[in-house]
């Protein structure tokens, strides 16, 4: 084997040397770890999958990537070219050009492949680094091991299985390429001697296969492997749409039977009209969604409400109640477990990516770049929404206005302070004015101030400006107004902006219905509260008490302020108010005010007995 005896001076002996042309060919190949670092650093990275909410087409992103791929191929499989043609190497200046071409073609889309099938495994892009690396280190140095026992001076040729492998494919016709070059008992390779038989021409076959084979691969990968973001096929999903059948639910036996705690009659009732078709015309439809991590944490059980257009539906609950997992289920950020929803008619399950382009979506925490100015982003956002260039401008003035952030419009994300974040976040989801918008948590961290204006803009928002231009008298539920769907923790919120109101707790959706309905049905009636000086409190204490059903109840006696408890009933109210206003300086009271109960004390019952419920059930 003379070409391992490295003559420095000879480029020719150095390239086909063992070292060379490791160097050489693992120059070739080191894109490979690039592409899949930059596919899974993206994984990673929510930003994309917000772009992808907000209608960005998954063929585009992958076709952006594949064609800013194969560019950066291009400009280094050029300089390794003109490299290799400077230093003389009889590889360059002996070949057939095109020969090289064709190789050199086929292996950027071969490295673009793999590197898109690679990303589908890995989850950290360090992991994918090292992993990625290795692989292309380890196929180099096999490769010319296998040489040094194969070399093309042998006359062998290897087998076809050893072409399975395309890094093993391409370094060999590489060396034969490259042997046929500076050999004297062999000539330089033509574009003629690519014929069956000739192990060039078996590597470019297996090289072309393979592509095909591994795009398929990726292509079907991307579909079924579960990531974190993202919703994912079954793993037979070719056959179960050959075949298909129904969705399947979880029944609430199944969960009642799993020890799963169930929400009230009001809850029972709408997920028999949403699993029976009455609803059928409503914008948004969850049915029976259940969400269950990876690590088995169940975080959504059996959730099934509807939402009518024009309304702000209100998703209460505490911390962890499992809010955030349903809206990111909705807006095809996690692949539900069980059920499936409906918006505007198309369903989660199928058609994620139509729904995408009718929805808009202001996350927890804000997804911003810091270099762009509020008005690019709204831009961007406008453009991978698909809004026709004519009328990108009036899309992101009207955001602008309706988030009132027209005179921030050229200010850099970076100086925004935390308000004006939120409200470019809500800005974002405004934008091509979609027809349901998710707001999570929108106010969540902002002073007092700050939150009364996000509520305006919030109610504002629910009309769309289709709508607003039509036909300003249109009614309430008029198809043309938005649908919003808003989690909070801050009872106040709800209050102040929802029609309706589902209070979740552990993952269960306890109860729904409109916030009169929840005190009606959780409040515990009214309040009668009163202050008086201390010479007078008993005087009074025995007025109240006379006046008061024999069923209310003494909350608190503490100093001079005492408040009660009671159930009214129809006329009660008025005829108390008018006793009380009459009598009150002849019983020595100083001041006095009757309350109905708030959504604070209704959230508090409903969290309160599912905690009891949920004791007696470990209990039990
Ligand atoms: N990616 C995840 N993997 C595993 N468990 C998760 C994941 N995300 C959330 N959880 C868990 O699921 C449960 C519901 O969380 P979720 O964030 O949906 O609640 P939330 O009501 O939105 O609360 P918060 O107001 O704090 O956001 C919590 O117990 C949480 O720890």
């Amino acid at each position: 084997m003379p070409h391992l005896f490295i003559d420095i001076f000879d480029v020719n002996q150095l390239f086909s040397s063992l070292i060379g042309g490791i160097l050489y060919s693992f120059g070739i190949s080191f894109l490979l770890p690039t592409f899949v670092i930059i596919l899974v650093k993206e994984k990673e990275d929510r930003i994309v999958r917000m772009m992808k909410m907000h209608g960005l087409s998954s063929t585009v992103y992958y076709f952006t990537h594949y064609l800013h791929f194969y560019i950066l191929y291009i400009i280094t499989s050029a300089f390794l070219i003109v490299t290799g043609y400077f230093l003389k190497l009889t590889f360059f200046t002996l070949t057939d050009p095109w020969l090289i071409v064709i190789l050199f073609f086929i292996w950027g889309h071969i490295q673009i492949a793999m590197a898109f099938l690679l990303s589908t495994f890995f989850k950290r892009s360090r992991n994918a680094l090292v992993i990625t690396f290795v692989i292309v280190l380890c196929s180099v140095i096999f490769a010319f091991g296998i040489e040094l026992v194969n070399t093309p001076l042998n006359g062998n040729s290897s087998p076809l299985f050893y072409f399975v492998w395309p890094p093993f494919a391409f370094y060999r016709a590489m060396s034969i390429i490259n042997h046929s070059s500076f050999l004297v008992d062999l000539l330089p390779m033509k574009l003629s001697d690519l014929q069956p038989g000739n192990e060039v021409f078996n590597a470019v076959t297996a090289l072309t296969i393979e592509y095909f084979i591994l795009m398929c691969l990726t292509i079907y990968y991307y579909l079924v492997i579960p990531s974190e973001y993202g919703v994912n096929k079954s793993w037979n999903f070719i056959c179960s749409q050959l075949f298909a059948q129904p969705l399947r639910f979880i029944t609430p036996t199944a969960l009642e039977a799993g020890k799963y705690v169930n929400g009230d009659e009001d809850v029972i009732n709408e997920r028999k009209n949403v699993l029976s078709d009455q609803y059928s015309d409503k914008p948004l439809l969850v049915k029976n969604i259940t969400k269950i991590y990876n690590n088995g944490k169940v975080a959504a059980k059996n959730i099934a409400f509807a939402a009518e257009y024009g309304t702000i539906f209100g998703l209460l609950g505490p911390n962890g109640a499992g809010k955030t997992t349903l809206i990111n289920v909705l807006t095809g950020l996690y692949k539900q477990t069980e059920g499936d929803a409906t918006l505007n008619g198309l369903s989660i399950s199928t058609s994620i990516n139509d729904i995408y382009r009718d929805i808009g979506v202001c996350p927890q925490l804000d997804i911003l770049w810091d270099n762009l100015t509020v008005e690019e982003h709204l831009l961007f956002y406008a453009r991978i929404r698909g809004i026709p260039l004519s009328k990108e401008r009036d899309a992101v003035y009207s955001s602008l206005k309706e988030a009132q952030l027209l005179s921030l419009k050229s200010k850099l994300a970076e100086n925004l302070n935390n308000r004006e974040r939120r409200r470019l976040s809500i800005a974002i989801a405004l934008v091509g004015d979609p027809a349901i918008i998710f707001l999570d948590e929108p106010t969540t961290g902002l002073d007092p101030e700050s939150r009364r204006q996000i509520w305006k803009i919030i109610v504002g928002s629910g009309k769309k400006l289709s709508s607003i231009n039509n036909n300003s008298n249109e009614n309430i539920t008029s198809k043309n107004n938005r649908t919003i769907i808003l989690a909070t923790h801050s009872m106040e919120e709800a209050e102040v902006l929802c029609n309706r109101i589902g209070i979740m707790s552990r993952g269960t959706l306890r109860c729904i219905g409109a916030p009169s309905r929840l005190k009606q049905l959780y409040g515990r009636g009214f309040r009668l509260n009163f202050s008086c000086k201390n010479e007078n409190l008993e005087k009074a204490t025995v007025y109240i008490e006379t006046l008061l059903p024999l069923s209310a109840k003494k909350l608190y006696s503490f100093a001079t302020k005492v408040s009660y408890e009671f159930e009214a009933r129809p006329g009660f109210l008025s005829k108390i108010f008018k006793e009380v206003e009459r009598d009150k300086e002849e019983n020595g009271i100083d001041n006095w005010g009757l309350s109905q109960t708030s959504l604070e004390e209704v959230f508090l019952n409903v969290i309160g007995e599912i905690d009891t419920e949920i004791e007696y059930i470990l209990n039990e």
